[in-house]
């Protein structure tokens, strides 16, 4: 397609779209929760999609009329053997808790997703659920989609987190509560929060202890109302777009303000950013607000350490953010970004590279030089959302055409994206 190119300004109003991270979680809770779930503003977004089409799969009874969706729990033993393959499309989230639900479980199931999530790494969750007692079989030892899970008598362990993964540390909160006896998790470095938080919402103990996650398994949870926040990895893109654009103010309501999500918003008022937190409700089971953004003048940072995780998924939008700062911004210890649906350090790399931007590949992250021009060029979202928005919002500060392949691939996140780029027009 097409980008819009050489916009002069951004002004208006937008009401962000469900998180998608609480969104899949709360499809799984309402689904081993006993009772109705009613969830409000869930995202629409194909990851998400994935989630209730396995669910349903597996026996739950799930209505979804637009961004309401209504689950009928049945508690983990109402989940039935899946008489087809679940297929998680290209949902990382989806396929790691899933296999953290189904490694309890009496009975055998297929996963498979797409061509990205057949090279996403696994062992990450398989190993430590094999240790509870699952059985899981796949390519490469259980590395790689398809795989194949039997279930069932799961014991809890204490398990120390190889990665900062929210995903893995879910999934293995799935298994415990499937399991006998207790499950500790041990986080080096704190990661999102969701499954915790919900499942004190759906009326389960958990002790939460600086960095330790514990829970006792057998644990029967009750079915209560989710009303979703919007997600702040999708407000990222215009909080970005507000900053980089001339004569430029935005404002991004009922934002989730989650403080385990909250790395962009530090990183931007760090570089200077004009953004302001408005009609802050912190009290919620999920804190959230609104979000001014206007015109700002940025300097370069350096970005790492502990806050890598609290912003993993903005990075691709930060390293744009950056060739519009005075000066050089270093991103480190982030190894994390080579294995989501992209390799995106390779992929920021390579498509900012095309609109002009000077940008080089590290180990761990990139260097970013700032105050760059852009200009334009064919670019491709290599089928990561991600990548295809940060393209549509650098395609804004471009002087001559700017084409996207793939376009489709935002869909996965956000399918509103473009008519709410639209809007600000
Ligand atoms: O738990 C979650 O909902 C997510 C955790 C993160 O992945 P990792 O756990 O692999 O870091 C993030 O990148 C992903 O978009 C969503
Ligand atoms: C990494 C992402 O998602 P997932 O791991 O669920 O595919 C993302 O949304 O940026």
């Amino acid at each position: 397609m097409e980008l819009l190119t050489n916009i002069k300004g951004l002004n208006g109003e937008i009401a962000i779209p469900g998180d998608k991270s609480i969104s899949h979680r709360a499809i799984m809770f309402g689904a081993i929760a006993n009772g109705e779930t009613i969830v409000t503003n869930f995202l629409l977004g194909d990851d998400c999609l994935s989630t209730i089409q396995c669910f349903r799969k597996l026996g739950v009874h799930i209505k979804q009329q637009d961004e309401k969706v209504i689950i009928a729990g049945k508690g983990f033993s109402g989940l039935k053997e899946p008489a087809e393959v679940l297929d998680v499309g290209n949902s990382g989230t989806t396929i790691r808790l899933l296999i953290g639900i189904l490694s309890g479980l009496p009975f055998h199931s297929i996963l498979i997703g797409d061509q990205s999530i057949g090279k996403r790494p696994m062992t990450r969750v398989t190993k430590p659920l094999r240790t509870f007692g699952a059985a899981i079989q796949g390519r490469q030892n259980g590395e790689y989609t398809p795989l194949s899970i039997k279930g069932g008598n799961l014991s809890g362990i204490e398990y120390t987190l190889q990665v900062a993964s929210a995903q893995v540390k879910s999934s293995l909160l799935f298994a415990g509560l499937q399991a006998n006896g207790t499950t500790a998790i041990i986080e080096p470095v704190k990661t999102r929060d969701h499954t915790e938080r919900m499942i004190k919402q759906f009326g389960g103990d958990i002790e939460i202890n600086d960095q330790t996650v514990r829970l006792n398994g057998g644990q029967a949870l009750t079915g209560t109302t989710v009303q979703v926040p919007g997600d702040i990895s999708s407000a990222a893109f215009f909080l970005v777009a507000g900053a980089i654009m001339p004569n430029s103010e935005i404002k991004l309501t009922n934002v989730g303000l989650n403080p385990t999500r909250t790395g962009i918003i530090e990183v931007m008022k760090a570089m200077g950013a004009n953004l302001t937190i408005m009609n802050e409700e912190k009290d919620a089971s999920e804190p959230r607000g609104d979000l001014l953004i206007k015109t700002s003048t940025l300097k370069g940072v350096t970005i790492a350490g502990d806050i890598i995780p609290r912003l993993i998924d903005e990075i691709p939008i930060i390293a744009l953010l950056a060739t519009q700062a005075d000066g050089v911004t270093i991103i480190k210890d982030a190894e994390e970004l080579k294995v989501k649906e992209t390799n995106r350090i390779d992929t920021v790399v390579k498509e900012l590279t095309k609109l002009g931007a000077v940008i080089e590949a590290t180990a761990d992250g990139m260097i970013i030089q700032g105050n760059t021009k852009l200009t334009g060029g064919d670019v491709s979202s290599h089928g990561d959302h991600r990548i295809g928005m940060m393209l549509a919002i650098a395609a804004m500060l471009c002087t001559r055409n700017v084409t996207l392949e793939k376009k489709e691939a935002i869909d996965v996140s956000y399918p509103t994206f473009f008519d709410h780029l639209q809007s600000l027009i």
